[in-house]
């Protein structure tokens, strides 16, 4: 007889979401619909709302992979989420608002990369993140710097704007490939990464070096090639380094080489990786919040 329908119970239904939040602005067209900042109406509580028109409740089904995610994986480094509703046919999902946004934009606004003590300390709380969706069996699939959002104060909140993170059979049913090609990890391109392998979730490691890469020189490594071509790229060499080394410390050096051995066994864990020489030692995130004056700074100057 049918599967007995379980109700997700992080998910509001037949609650008009709109008597509690107020949209006052808009955050862009995602690849998934429409995504807005919003308010709570009774104390001013800022949000990002993502809605998604749901056609049928098997669709539902695949979204609340990403409510049971972000519902288990609360941390500080994390994007919290407030509350996700199920009303007018649409899944309505409120993120705390990161008044920064994501480093890309940063990047591009300021028009130029990271310093090293501003990537040091995003390095480290970034880590944090990763090691934590690890230890709970989380996979991110997608880590780049368009996913590493930004707190008013300087602080990483982790994000996934695109596919979930759970790699579901669902998931890959809706995106032939998970995650974007100039971040992907060697072994993911070649489906080296069976079921219940359990290495597969050192690709976000790999990728975590590819963005630091990315922080560094405001484009990953290949970003002038085909995707296609990456792919291929990625496999046959050598892992890629920073262009200018003599720009940078040799622990960050050696932080990036330690992410990008190809072999994901010899990989270090993001646990292993918080005891790296290059961010055992932050202390303040003042480079952050720095960059946070100039980006915001400049929005004020407008
Ligand atoms: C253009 O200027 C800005 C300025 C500030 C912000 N701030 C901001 N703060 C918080 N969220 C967002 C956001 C922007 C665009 C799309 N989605 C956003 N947040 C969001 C994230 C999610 N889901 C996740 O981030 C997510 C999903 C699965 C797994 C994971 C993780 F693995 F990281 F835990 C994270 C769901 C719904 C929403 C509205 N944006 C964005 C752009």
């Amino acid at each position: 007889e049918k599967k007995k329908k379980v109700w997700n119970t992080n998910i509001k239904r037949d609650e008009d979401p709109s008597t509690i939040w107020e949209i006052v602005g808009e955050l862009g067209d995602g690849a998934f619909g429409k995504v807005y900042k919003a308010k709570r109406i009774e104390d001013g509580l800022y949000a990002a709302l993502k809605q998604v028109a749901i056609s049928d409740e098997d669709e539902l089904e695949d979204y609340t992979v990403e409510i049971d995610i972000l519902t288990e994986c609360k941390h500080p480094n994390i994007v919290g989420l407030y509350e996700a509703f199920y009303f007018g046919g649409k899944l309505w999902i409120y993120i705390e608002f990161c008044g920064g946004g994501a480093v890309d934009n940063i990047m591009l606004d300021l028009e130029k990369p990271l310093t090293e003590p501003q990537i040091k300390c995003i390095c480290y709380e970034t880590c944090q993140a990763l090691s934590f969706l690890h230890q709970h069996k989380v996979i991110h699939r997608d880590l780049k710097a368009g996913n590493v959002l930004l707190t008013l104060e300087g602080h990483v909140k982790l994000a996934d704007f695109g596919v979930s993170a759970r790699n579901t059979q669902t998931q890959q049913r809706r995106s032939s490939f998970i995650g974007t090609p100039y971040w992907m990890a060697p072994e993911v391109i070649t489906c080296e990464t069976q079921k219940e392998n359990p290495y597969d979730f050192k690709a976000d490691v790999w990728s975590l070096g590819i963005t630091l890469i990315e922080f560094a020189q405001m484009e990953p490594p290949n970003h002038e090639m085909h995707p296609m071509r990456v792919l291929i790229k990625i496999q046959k060499s050598d892992p890629p380094s920073l262009e200018a080394p003599s720009k940078w410390s040799k622990e960050f050096r050696d932080f990036i080489r330690q992410c990008l051995i190809k072999d994901p066994v010899k990989r270090p864990t993001a646990d292993e990786l918080l005891q790296h020489p290059f961010i055992t030692n932050v202390t303040d995130i003042k480079p952050v919040y720095n960059l946070l004056l100039e980006s915001n700074a400049e929005v004020i100057v407008e």
